[in-house]
């Protein structure tokens, strides 16, 4: 784009390193940390520049400033995905996240209401991740505060209040099924993010090499053969007057539409819907738990500040949404928490909808964009000292909870995250859950030093192991 010329001699020319021919400007950057790598750019280039990824030719879009600019004010300009050849194999442009157009709209907008609706039901939200949160403690229990990995244990909770909220079932923790879906998430998306997959994304050529894209595909197989079966076995039992998951609503909504040769309301959206949920809706919280976890652990001061609280507000009763108004200090250090843990660095890319002209330059429609998530939530301009943990920076001089614009872990316009409002419900109640009834200790040899993030699409911990010692 661009062509090396302006369009009119007053816009100005997008800036960026000179590419190479076929891989772009890949020698420049750091396939396991692109994130950073376009970071260090920004420093060179400014807040927008261009960048080729291989056969990608993108705009990046860095800091703040001009990723609200871009993402909110001219929100229907930035709103499209691109084409992301692996997710483009997994969905073949169905479900939501990957999907554009109407498709998108349809299914992001049926989505999130069904998620309202079922707030509002008969078992809330709520209700269903409090019922995990029970379980999970259960689990630390066993463990008597010995070290022990959390990780697969995290990611099969918060498995369960997806399956909870799309199927109307959570599972035993002993159902190796479980286990092998969480696992199976927790795989797929450490081999999305792989250098490997990276460059079969951008360069086309390299398809032919042998890369991550195979076991990816063999694990997307085993997972949506699991959820087809599980929809079918829904169908047969099928009451829509008695609805109890997204499954079932979804189901209803096909029935009524099946007349209709243009409905989106087909199987493959509804596989598609289900695998995206699933994958965008683990991995993530699972991870930002992790880190939450293993930072209190570290931060023995900090811990024992937000338990004084928990005491205070909640004392031994259960922990609910509404206590969290009373709790600065908690929702702080959440805030904190998400921001540094910063687990989805890279954002997903978006695309231009129409020919604009941003900032004084000319975007043409169809421009693949990347909304630099690492660079908003550590921009030195909005957080001092934007690389440490201080929880203070969401906090006034008398404690009140102190909201920060560019706190945008789930990014922000059209595109936001669909799952924000029950990620923020999980996040409250699981740490508060979990601190009430233990104190968190690193095991030997853990030290704030080696609490590092890990390298793929999201940007979880290192894997650790941890204690949790019962308080009581
Ligand atoms: C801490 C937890 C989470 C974080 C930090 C997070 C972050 C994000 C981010 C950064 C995006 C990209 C937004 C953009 O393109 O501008 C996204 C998209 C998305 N997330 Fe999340 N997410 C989390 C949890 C969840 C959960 C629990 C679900 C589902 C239940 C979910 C479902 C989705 C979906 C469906 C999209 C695609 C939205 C679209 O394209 O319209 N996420 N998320």
């Amino acid at each position: 784009f661009n062509n090396g010329t302006d369009r009119s001699s007053n816009m100005k020319i997008i800036p960026g390193p000179r590419p190479l021919p076929i891989i772009g400007n890949l020698h420049m950057m750091d396939l396991r940390k692109i994130h950073k790598s376009l970071v260090e750019m920004s420093e060179i280039y400014g807040p927008i520049y261009r960048i080729h990824l291989g056969n990608i030719k993108a705009v990046v879009l860095s800091g703040y400033e001009t990723v609200k600019d871009a993402l909110v004010n001219h929100a229907d300009e930035f709103s499209e995905r691109p084409v992301v050849q692996i997710f483009e194999d997994i969905h073949h442009g169905f479900g939501i996240a990957f999907s554009r157009g109407n498709n998108w709209k349809t299914m992001r907008r049926f989505t999130l209401s069904t998620l309202r609706d079922f707030g509002m039901g008969k078992r809330s939200l709520e209700e269903r991740i409090a019922e995990e949160c029970r379980f999970l403690i259960q689990y630390f229990e066993l463990q008597k505060g010995e070290p022990f990995n959390v990780s697969l244990v995290l990611n099969s909770t918060v498995t369960n209040v997806i399956t909870s909220v799309v199927f109307g079932s959570r599972f035993d923790y002993d159902n190796p099924l479980l286990f092998r879906l969480a696992s199976l998430v927790n795989e797929t998306l450490k081999l999305i993010g792989s250098p490997k997959t990276l460059l079969y994304n951008m360069v086309p050529a390299f398809r032919f090499l042998p890369g991550d894209h195979k076991p990816i595909m063999k694990n997307i197989y085993e997972l949506q053969s699991f959820l087809r079966k599980t929809f079918l076995d829904h169908l047969q039992k099928l009451d829509r007057d008695d609805q109890r998951s997204f499954t079932d609503a979804f189901l209803v909504r096909q029935q009524q539409e099946k007349e209709d040769p243009n409905s989106y309301f087909h199987d493959n959206n509804l596989i598609s819907v289900l695998t995206t949920l699933l994958m965008a809706g683990t991995e993530t919280t699972a991870g930002t738990l992790r880190w939450g976890l293993l930072l209190m652990a570290v931060y023995p001061e900090i811990q024992s500040k937000v338990q004084e609280e928990i005491e205070r507000v909640i004392g031994t009763a259960q922990p609910r949404i509404e206590h969290r108004k009373q709790m600065p200090y908690t929702d702080a250090i959440i805030h904190e928490i998400q921001r540094f843990a910063n687990i989805v660095p890279l954002n997903l890319p978006h695309e231009t909808t129409v020919d604009i002209t941003f900032k004084g330059y000319f975007i043409p429609k169809g421009t693949y964009i990347i909304p630099l998530l690492e660079s908003v939530l550590r921009d030195k301009t909005q957080f001092e000292k934007p690389n440490e943990f201080d929880p203070q920076r969401f906090l006034d001089t008398d404690g009140k909870f102190v909201k920060q614009e560019a706190f945008m872990p789930f990014s922000a316009g059209r595109r936001i995250c669909l799952g924000a409002t029950l990620a923020k419900m999980e996040l409250f109640l699981f740490f508060v859950g979990l601190f009430q009834k233990f104190t968190f200790h690193p095991p030997p040899g853990v030290t704030r030093t080696n609490v590092l993030p890990d390298t793929g699409f999201t940007t979880p911990p290192q894997s650790q192991k941890i204690c949790a010692v019962p308080r009581f």
